[in-house]
């Protein structure tokens, strides 16, 4: 059955590779990203609509309470309702725990952390509203679970999106609400090119050295592609998924760190 979709942080990467897989799999889906990546934005909804499915662009800073509010008002003004909510959007940033600046950790948190919490909370609220259910999912990571140096602050945001996810898994069942978190290991998107870059500084290598380091620990050997967790959101949108609830689930090729 077609559902009414809101992906944040959808103008590339991951999140963009969620918003089209759930439009082919047969939903509307409204994309958020920051004002910056409208044009992007834009380019997304065309695609969508190339799909054969409703789409519209909604931008917003999911750090910004009030404008996660009229993101989740304009959704259902376009599309009619809200049923499956993906907090996608996060930013990523490599340097020691001893360098990080109280101005870094709030920025860090206010996306990562608060940005999901607003997203998750906004979405409850108009499934609560509307009646009969549905599906909030959000973005934490692999780091959730295992956190990685030089990703300190990061993994800690990451860490309370999992914390969140069961809060409000258990919190919201009473309304047909289930909410589950992906875990992602390496994806190659514009994300990890700034991590890839970041961390090769950092050790003395060339630029893709880094990620070539880490991709050598996946077991299936190889980085995963925003496709690859696609599917698995895929999956927490759709019916076969309504009896998980509060889960953190790792999709990233079976990583070995140690
Ligand atoms: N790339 C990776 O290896 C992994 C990514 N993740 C998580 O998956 C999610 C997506 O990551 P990628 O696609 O790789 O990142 P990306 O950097 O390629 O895309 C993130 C998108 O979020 C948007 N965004 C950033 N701040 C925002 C804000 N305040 N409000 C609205 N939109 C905002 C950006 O403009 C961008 O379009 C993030 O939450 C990330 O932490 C988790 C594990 C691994
Ligand atoms: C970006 C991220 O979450 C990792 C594990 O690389």
């Amino acid at each position: 059955m077609s559902k009414n979709v809101l992906v944040t942080g959808a103008a590339r990467g991951i999140g963009k590779a969620i918003a089209l897989r759930l439009a082919a799999d047969g939903h509307d889906v409204a994309v958020n990203d920051i004002a910056a990546q409208e044009t992007e934005l834009e380019t997304v909804v065309k695609e969508i609509r190339g799909l054969g499915r409703r789409s519209a662009a909604v931008t917003a800073d999911v750090s910004d309470p009030a404008a996660v509010t009229a993101m989740v008002a304009e959704t259902v003004t376009a599309l009619g309702a809200l049923d499956v909510m993906v907090a996608n959007a996060g930013i990523a940033q490599v340097l020691p725990l001893l360098e990080v600046t109280p101005e870094d950790w709030d920025r860090m948190l206010a996306i990562n952390a608060r940005g999901i919490f607003l997203c998750y909370q906004a979405a409850a609220k108009q499934m609560i509203a509307q009646g009969g259910g549905g599906k909030i999912i959000g973005a934490a990571s692999i780091v959730a679970h295992r956190p990685f140096a030089l990703l300190g602050h990061y993994s800690a945001s990451k860490w309370a999106v999992r914390g969140l996810t069961q809060a409000a898994a258990m919190e919201w069942a009473e309304h047909g609400i289930t909410v589950n978190a992906y875990c992602p290991g390496i994806v190659g998107t514009a994300m990890w090119d700034l991590i890839d870059e970041k961390l090769a500084e950092s050790e003395g290598l060339r630029k893709g050295q880094a990620i070539e380091k880490y991709s050598n620990l996946i077991h299936l050997g190889r980085v995963s592609v925003p496709e690859d967790v696609a599917s698995y959101v895929s999956y927490l949108a759709s019916p076969d998924s309504d009896y998980m609830t509060g889960q953190s689930v790792m999709i990233d090729g079976g990583i070995q760190f140690a």
